[in-house]
């Protein structure tokens, strides 16, 4: 089945910038919220990285009738117990800026050092389609928190995911490098594998 449109519901660019360069040579025109003219109104009160991707792809896909995809995606830091988690965009508030909220996360890791500082990226990436066929692939990225931010690169808490492998930041890397390492490029490419399977 070659799709022809899809729309991939989220607010946040630096995602879609990511999504573009991934899911680009499926070759279908791919929407964000903001040029479909669509808002996002449903609570992301799901459990899990899966039950919240499909709560966002559902609510767009009821609207519009459209295939819709989203993410849902977030930093779990060991030492804190998974934080912030599923709750990664709401830490300290949604209006907080990353600034504040990666300097705390650093604050609240003071005194440990190597894997006691070992972090997580998790990305879901839910696919509905309008006969009610509902797909999910999840991608996971391993690191450390950083001791300061490092990088212009990425957005949200990627200035302070240092990735030891690699001897960088997460901010540090371009586009195309952070989507071939990424939970998003992991679990996006595994969607692009089952969407061009149908
Ligand atoms: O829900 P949508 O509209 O897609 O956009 P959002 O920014 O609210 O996205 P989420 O609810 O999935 O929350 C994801 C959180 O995890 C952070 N995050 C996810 N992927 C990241 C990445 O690749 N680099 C840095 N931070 C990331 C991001 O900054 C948010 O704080
Ligand atoms: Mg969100």
């Amino acid at each position: 089945m070659k799709i022809e449109k899809m729309i991939f519901a989220t607010g946040n660019e630096g995602k879609m910038r990511e999504v573009r360069m991934i899911l680009g040579d499926l070759g279908a025109e791919i929407l964000s919220l903001k040029e479909a003219g669509i808002q996002a109104e449903a609570e992301e009160n799901g459990t899990t990285f899966e039950e919240n991707a499909v709560i966002k792809a559902k609510e767009i896909m009821e609207k519009t009738g459209a295939l819709v995809l989203a993410d849902d995606s977030g930093l779990e830091v060991d030492a804190l117990n998974g934080e912030p988690g599923i709750y990664s965009a709401r830490y300290m508030g949604h209006e907080t800026s990353y600034h504040i909220k990666n300097k705390n996360l650093i604050e609240r890791l003071e005194g440990k050092t190597g894997e006691e500082r070992s972090a997580r990226f998790v990305c879901a990436i839910a696919a509905c389609f309008p006969d009610g066929r509902v797909l999910t692939t999840r991608g996971t990225m391993e690191g450390q928190i950083g001791y300061e931010e490092k990088g212009e690169n990425g957005f949200g808490y990627d200035p302070i995911f240092y990735l030891p492998e690699y001897q960088c930041y997460s901010g540090e890397l371009p586009l195309e490098e952070k989507n071939k390492l990424s939970h998003r490029g992991k679990a996006l490419r595994l969607m692009k594998e089952q969407l061009e399977a149908l």
